[in-house]
Formats: C-alpha cells, structure tokens, sequence
C-alpha cells in the first residue's frame, strides 16, 4: 500500500517552503522569514495511569500530554505524523492557529481532511502567525478526551517585546478525565436509550490527577490493585516550582471534554494578561474560570512566606461537582517538592458551581489591552442568531442550532467544494440564519422537541463582517440549561457582549462594546444568556464553529462556514482519500 507520506511534495509545492513577510523595523522595510521548526510524532495508545487508573492514553512520542511546540512568530511548524494507534484513525487540529493560506492544515477530520489511516504518515506545515499560547488536538470523533493534547506557544521577535515582565515562562494545561473508552461513550451517546457519558471521574493539571482507588467499582475480572494503584508514578501531582521574588508566566489551557473549570492558587492572586493569544489589560483574580477551548496567560508572582508549598487547585463549575477538584504543588525552592502544603488539601478558595455571577463578571472584565487595541467595524454585513438546544431526531437525543443537528459528511467540505463534487453533501439546504425568537420560550424544555439532521452549511461572502449571536435555551430536562464553549476555527472574533435571557436584536447592540472588546476564538454562552461576537470573513476557507463540549459537537451542535473557495489555492492531495475523493 502506498503512504500518504509519498505525497509530501505534494504538500509542499502548494505551500513556499519559507515563509516570507514584510514587516516595518527600524522604520525601514525589510524582509523578515521565520524558522523552520520541524517535529516526527508518533501517536500511539500506551496503557498509562495519569489518575492511578489504568486505561489506554494517546501519546505522542510516549508523551502525555504531548511535546509542548515552542515557537517565534512567522515559524513554520512541520508536524509529520505518524498514526501507529492499531485500529483508530486520526486528524490533529491546531488550535487558535488561523491557517491563513493553508485552510487544508486545520485537522478537522470531514471539513478540512481525510482521516489519517493506521499505518500512514501525514505532514502539516502552517505558520504560527502571532505570538500568544495555543493547544492542538485530535478532531476526530471523541477522540480528544482519550488524550491526545498539547499547548502551542509563540513567542514574539526580540525586537518586539511583550508589554509585561516575567522571569520564567510555564504551561499548564487542564484536562477532564474518563475511564471508560470513547467508543463505549460515543456507543451511548447514539444510542436509543439514550445513555449520557456522565460526569468526568477526575480532573487533571498538566496529565495529572488523582482518582480515589476505593471507589473504583470498574473491571471487577481485574484485582483492583492492578486496575487502579494509587501509588503509580503516573498519577504523582505535578509540581511547579518557583524561586521566591520571581515572577512566572503560566499559560493555562483548558481542554476539558465537558467540564468548565475554576483555576486558583492558594494564597496568590493572578494578574490576566492575555487570553486566546490576544494581550488584556490586565486584571487580578483570585481564581480563573477558563472553558474548554479557552487559553490564559497569568502572572503569579512567588511573594508569599517561602517556608512552604501552597495547593493549586482546579475544580468544576456549571455542572454539579460529583468530580473531585485536581491538586498539584507550588513548590516554593528550597523547600523538598513532595513536601505537602500544611492546609488541608481542598482548603483552596472554590467558588459555588451554580453561581453564574461570577462567571460573567470575569467575561465582562477582560477588556484588549491599551496600545493593542484593534477596534471592531461599526457595522456587520450579516447577523446570524444561532438557538443552541437539546432535541430528538428519530428519537435519538441530539443538540442542534436553529434546530438544526450537525453532522459531516464523508467527503471533507474544502475538497467537494473546491473539486465541485456537488452530491458529496446538502449543497441546497441552506442553514436558517435566525430562529422563531417571538415565539420561542428559553426558559421552557421545547414543545416540540423534534429536529432536523444536515450536513448543509453556511456560506459567506468574502471579506464581510460578520455578527453571531449565540442564544442559549433550556435542555429537555426541565430548569436547565447548560454551559457552552463555542469555538471557532481559522478567526479571532470581537467579543461584543453578553446578557441573560433573551437576546433583544433592537436594543441590545446598543450596548455592544465596540471600543475596546477583546478578540478569542472560543468564547462561552452561559446558561439561559446570549453572547454576541463579529469576526471578518477574510480567511478563505472551510471552517467549523461548534461547542467545545466533545459531546455535544458529537451530539450535533455545530456548524460550518464557507467562503472564497474560489481564493483557495489547489489542494494538496495528502488531504484526500475518503468519501468522493480521490488521491
Ligand atoms: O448532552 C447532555 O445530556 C445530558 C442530559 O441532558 C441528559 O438528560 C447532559 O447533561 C448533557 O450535557
């Protein structure tokens, strides 16, 4: 069988091998290019223990979470990746990474590629085009939450420092954690019963948790002992040490598969300043709430009594709490790293989970830092309002927007789009662009709960503004609604505003913030609210918005947006070889 790895010259010809830029320095133009950064992974399942547990783990490199990529603004990243996993296939998303130029390399398994075999090579090259903190990720089916995780951090070039000051540069990256495999949740999820996935059985910081091996009802054919050993390796707490007086930089990322998160330190604030690679004006915080899909960058300064350690702590918030919180260690140097902090271990600050509050005061406080302030456009082309909401289809439990349950085709939407393959999916379904808002009641499980399924998507005109307005509703279980992450591939967007209830189009954009809004790429909906954000459609391209959750983009609740298929250069025929297509 002949491997995708022998087209990679096909790749490369689509793409220059350097990346070349102007830029203004010294008042003077002159022609900057970025390194080469090149990475060989091997993804494979290992059985591992991160909460003590034993189950299969994606690593990469044998790595979990994956090799952190290290990079300066305009590096071109070359990730040649091997799928070793035995039965499983595989595409990796770069997330917060815009892909201006190459929409082929987004790793969206049915919008942007083919799915990487067992056995195949395939190479993604794309530039990291701003500094800032970012993740990549699987994008196929759940296969996410079986681990395959990573942070991404670019820095800026030395003659463009960052406008704020830290010794030491870290990453910690926040995860939920399930023990049973994604093929028996995902079996549930399209099952009728409907059989949910449950609450996430521990949380981690850094690949870390700590399951409590007396509860652990699970594998019975297996001694306990073997299944779940509280004193393996894997699952000891990761330590963060710091020198006292120095400040650190932590890049926290979140990618939880359900849960929204609460991050705090024992005894230290956290100075914000910058979130989805876009600087803030910075603000302290006791603790940080980040959602799925979200990055932070906080100062922490290490000016507490250096005699001990402190807990840092990460626990839910938005569901009930049946998932213990996630603990590591500020270790304050010299003190021994195993030294356990003198407080009991859940002593740490946590706010209530079903306080919403909060949660939207921090939204509400993030402002674009002065002196980067890139303002919105007054006005948008286009105003889409998307209803986010739990419905049956076939009697299957789905979620759909405007009633309308996702789901992909098996030819991936850049390549029948630009190789015209017309039947590959709904090219005339036109996705609503509003719901019956009138007579719809949030606050209600829906009357009629029936939706549609369509791999229709939404197509925009080159280079015009865009407003989406996400509005949340109650769940078919009555006084819920949930927490969602939307997040949106190959765009920043303006955040422009939040509010309970319903959104009003007449007098709540009246109160958009179009001063000094900060620009994200994932942004949450809080339960029974709106969030409203613009972006503009200047990335041509075929790109996913959907939830964050795994399971509810699994369940349906997502979309895609096309447009300038025309501005696409040719493809690159490693993307291809499902559905329609053809290598
Ligand atoms: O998709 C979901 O299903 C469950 C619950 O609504 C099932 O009744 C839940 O909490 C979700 O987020």
């Amino acid at each position: 069988m002949m491997m995708r790895s022998s087209r990679f010259s096909d790749t490369i010809h689509v793409f220059t091998l350097t990346v070349i830029c102007f830029t203004t320095l010294f008042s003077s133009s002159i022609l900057v290019q970025g390194k080469i950064r090149r990475f060989k992974w091997e993804v494979k399942y290992e059985l591992k223990s991160p909460d003590c547990f034993e189950k299969p783990v994606i690593t990469i490199n044998g790595q979990f979470p994956g090799p952190t990529i290290k990079a300066q603004q305009r590096d071109t990243i070359i990730v040649e990746l091997k799928n070793s996993f035995m039965t499983e296939n595989v595409a990796v998303h770069w997330h917060g990474i815009r892909q201006i130029g190459t929409p082929w390399f987004d790793g969206v398994e049915g919008v942007t590629q083919c799915p990487i075999l067992p056995g195949e090579i395939f190479t993604y090259k794309f530039v990291v085009d701003r500094p800032g903190t970012y993740m990549y990720h699987s994008h196929y089916g759940m296969q996410r939450e079986s681990g395959l995780i990573g942070m991404i951090r670019v820095s800026p070039p030395r003659t463009k420092p960052e406008p704020f000051k830290y010794n030491y540069d870290r990453s910690l990256l926040l995860t939920d954690w399930y023990h049973k495999s994604m093929s028996e949740k995902a079996t549930g999820l399209a099952s009728i019963p409907f059989k949910w996935v449950g609450e996430p059985q521990s949380l981690m910081i850094q690949g870390r948790g700590r399951f409590n091996c007396t509860n652990n009802l699970m594998t019975p054919q297996r001694s306990e002992a073997e299944v779940c050993n509280a004193s393996n390796a894997d699952c000891s707490r990761f330590v963060l040490t710091v020198i006292p007086g120095k400040t650190y930089r932590l890049r926290i990322g979140s990618l939880t598969s359900l849960s929204a998160l609460s991050f705090q330190i024992e005894g230290h604030n956290l100075t914000v300043i910058e979130a989805d690679g876009h600087y803030v004006e910075p603000f302290t915080v006791k603790n940080l709430f980040i959602y799925s899909g979200e990055t932070y960058s906080v100062l922490l300064k290490a000016d507490q009594n250096p005699n001990r350690n402190y807990w840092i702590t990460t626990s839910i918030v938005s569901r009930p709490e049946k998932t213990p919180p996630a603990t590591s260690v500020l270790n304050y140097y010299p003190n021994h790293r195993r030294r356990r902090p003198p407080t009991p271990e859940a002593s740490n600050f946590q706010p209530a989970w079903n306080d919403t509050h909060p949660r939207l005061a921090q939204s509400l406080a993030i402002k674009a830092r002065r002196g980067f302030i890139h303002a919105p456009p007054e006005n948008s082309d286009k105003v889409i309002v998307l209803l986010n909401t739990q419905n049956k289809v076939n009697g299957y439990m789905r979620w759909s927007v405007n009633n309308v349950s996702y789901q992909h085709p098996t030819t991936p939407y850049l390549i029948a789009l630009k190789h015209n393959l017309t039947d590959a999916f709904d090219w005339r379904f036109t996705p609503p662009e509003s719901y019956d808002s009138g007579n719809y009641n949030i606050f209600a499980v829906p009357s009629n709960a029936n939706a549609t399924m369509s791999d229709g998507i939404y197509r925009l005109k080159f280079n015009s503004i865009v407003d989406v307005v996400l509005q949340n509703a109650n769940t078919m279980n009555v006084n819920n609604s949930e927490t969602h992450p939307w997040h949106l591939h190959g765009h920043d967007f303006w955040v422009l505003g939040y509010g309970e209830g319903k959104f009003n189009e007449l007098e709540d954009p009246k109160r958009y913030n179009l001063v000094d809004p900060i620009m994200k790429n994932t942004v949450a909906v809080q339960p029974y609210g709106w969030t409203a954000l613009r972006f503009r459609a200047d990335n041509p391209g075929v790109w996913a918005f959907h939830c964050h959750i795994e399971s509810h983009f699994f369940l349906g609740m997502g979309i895609v947006f096309e447009y300038g298929i025309d501005r696409v250069s040719d493809l690159p025929s490693s993307i291809m070889g499902c559905g329609q297509t053809k290598r």
